[in-house]
């Protein structure tokens, strides 16, 4: 775009981006300053376990709500049409099954790290593991989120790109470092409430600008927007109700059940039932976050319909063009530019500071601490915020990486969460459902579901750039008919190999989570399946119990090989001691007598 015609900013608009880094610098600050001042790690990374359900609910939908939804969800309405807010289906199962399944099982361990699980329940090798992984996915999600607000903000106001991204990791990394999580989510909690105020601002802008409700929904519907819906059972096909309904609960468990950034959030709930009602809060908000940028993609279609602004913009990309919608509406409001703005990097700091949180915690509970068990609780949160600190230089480092990928950052994400967060959730469905699952056949089954994914990543990347260039934004009604016309000679084209690259990036978590537990089951077989007496109690989830909790109980006893164990404490028992393995202890937690009441018990049988 050239410099002439960019939009530029009051000074009203970047007095309210300013005031959004002042107010989570000063929410930071409080939490540094009160309370315990963040002396200990129990509260610099867990919150001192005491939150309820309120916050906690916001920041998990912060958590993952970043510029690159505010941004990347529209252009894909913009671009394709409304198929995409079937992912909403998803949310259901989504969170049900980590409410039900995922978070009785980590809340009753007591845990800090995610990853604790995978030894108690496999091995340390396993943890490592497991770990390293999550560090990977994080570490590259966080430089796309660092990225993309910079970026799209460039493209359109000629906003120093690098000033923007160093001023958002600056600011996240002192906030993040300085207050901890109870930091990060009440910022998490400020910064969603910007965010839906900046996309509310530029619809109801954009709708009257567009001539009112009617107008926008006959541009849309005579421009073919309104997808309905779509059961191609082809898994090729990109967007489906298949791949998004179905496809995207996989995702959604990698992210909401065994991501580290949202358990740690439901273990800093004070009950476990204030974390599975937390849980229950995140749907209304997330469908109401999905509604929001998916309204915006359509009343930006129905603003543009039959104009193509690809050579103003210098750049074919959707995504800088809902960055030029937006500053197109807003531009002669003062102060609603910059309230965008806020809710763009809002939606970035809130999912930044949320992996600096996470990762600081996993590097010090699974990577530091087990080597130096004997580390004084100042020294170990001092280490803490010195690695809050790190990962935010690190993170400044992927957003140039990020530079280089050129996708649509929301298939990007999307690409990350399914090739790296798809084999971890296979690990920790192997562990919780098959307690026939031995370290080896852990270890192995992860092993093949990151290489099965890096191989469909990195081939959809190499056969994609061969055979289509991205189609250019237009509103033309044959777009529709021309994307599926020009995806589907590829495919028709595509052998068996390259057809297996063309999958759609919706089916790598479900796809490589199957491929993990396959892979871990064999492997278990033929290395020795695990007893039942040899695992850890409480690391196994009922599955074969709930799904035949019709059957008499005789018959159940039967059929499910394995009957769980107690967990690691009930509400009647005294907690066991410290449960020693490998060397290791794990506190069992003493439930308080708020949490004995609350103790939601699950039908666990002693084994006989
Ligand atoms: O916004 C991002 O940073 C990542 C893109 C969205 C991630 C997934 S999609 C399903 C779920 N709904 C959300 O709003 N975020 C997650
Ligand atoms: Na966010």
């Amino acid at each position: 775009m050239n410099p002439a015609q960019y939009k530029h900013f009051a000074v009203v608009d970047y007095v309210i981006f300013a005031l959004l880094l002042a107010a989570s610098v000063a929410i930071g600050l409080y939490y540094a300053l009160s309370g315990g001042r963040q002396r200990t790690t129990q509260e610099f990374l867990m919150a001192d376990r005491s939150m309820h359900c309120l916050p906690v609910s916001l920041s998990l939908i912060a958590s993952f709500q970043s510029a690159v939804a505010i941004i990347g969800v529209p252009a894909e309405i913009y671009a394709h049409g409304t198929q995409y807010w079937f992912i909403g289906c998803a949310y259901i199962l989504g969170l049900l099954i980590p409410a039900h399944v995922f978070i009785p099982v980590l809340y009753r361990l007591h845990l800090t790290s995610a990853y604790q699980y995978l030894e108690l329940r496999f091995s340390k090798t396993v943890r490592i593991c497991g770990t390293l992984t999550f560090i990977f996915q994080m570490v590259v999600y966080m430089g796309v989120c660092v990225y993309t607000p910079a970026f799209a903000l460039n493209a359109v106001t000629g906003f120093e790109l690098w000033g923007a991204v160093l001023a958002t990791g600056l600011v996240c990394m002192l906030y993040t470092t300085i207050g901890g999580l109870k930091a990060v989510i009440w910022t998490d909690v400020f910064q969603t409430v910007v965010m839906f105020a900046g996309q509310l601002a530029v619809i109801v802008v954009g709708v009257q600008r567009t001539g009112g409700v009617s107008e926008v929904w006959r541009k849309v519907l005579e421009g073919n927007r309104i997808s309905g819906v779509d059961l191609n059972p082809d898994p090729t096909e990109r967007h489906t109700f298949w791949t998004l309904g179905v496809g995207g609960v996989f995702l959604m468990l990698s992210l909401y059940g065994v991501n580290q950034a949202q358990v740690q959030r439901y273990l800093s709930a004070r009950t476990e039932r204030q974390a599975v009602r937390s849980c229950y809060m995140v749907f209304p908000s997330l469908q109401l976050a999905l509604a929001l940028s998916c309204i915006m993609g359509l009343v930006m279609f129905a603003r543009y319909c039959g104009e193509d602004r690809s050579e103003q913009l210098g750049s074919s990309s959707t995504d800088a063009m809902v960055l030029y919608f937006v500053m197109d509406m807003l531009q002669d409001l003062p102060g609603l530019p910059g309230l965008f703005v806020a809710c763009l990097f809002s939606a970035a700091l809130s999912t930044i500071s949320s992996a600096f949180n996470s990762l600081a915690t996993v590097t010090m509970e699974d990577l530091i601490k087990p080597h130096f068990p004997s580390m004084s609780e100042s020294r170990a949160t001092l280490v803490s915020k010195a690695l809050a600190m790190s990962y935010g230089l690190i993170c400044l480092a992927m957003a140039y990486l990020t530079h280089l990928m050129g996708d649509s950052v929301l298939q990007v994400a999307l690409k990350i969460f399914g090739v790296v967060g798809g084999p971890i959730l296979g690990l920790f469905c192997l562990g919780m459902f098959f307690p026939c699952a031995n370290s080896t056949g852990a270890v192995a089954g992860l092993g093949a579901g990151l290489g099965v994914a890096f191989w469909i990543g990195v081939g959809s990347i190499v056969t994609r750039s061969s055979g289509s260039e991205p189609l250019p934004p237009s509103c033309r009604v044959i777009l529709a008919s021309d994307n599926t016309t020009a995806f589907s000679n590829i495919t028709s084209r595509a052998s068996g190999l390259k057809r297996f690259y063309l999958l759609s990036y919706m089916w790598y978590s479900g796809f490589s989570c199957f491929t993990v537990i396959i892979t871990g089951l064999i492997i278990s077989f033929l290395t020795g399946p695990m007893k039942e007496e040899d695992v850890t109690p409480g690391t196994i989830y009922p599955l074969s119990e709930k799904l035949f909790c019709f059957l008499p109980e005789g018959m159940r006893k039967k059929l499910c090989c394995v009957t769980p164990q107690r967990p690691p404490f009930s509400a009647q028992s005294a907690p066991p001691p410290h449960k020693e393995r490998n060397g290791l202890s794990f506190p069992q937690h003493k439930p308080s007598q708020e949490e004995t009441d609350e103790f939601l018990p699950l039908e666990y049988e002693t084994s006989v």
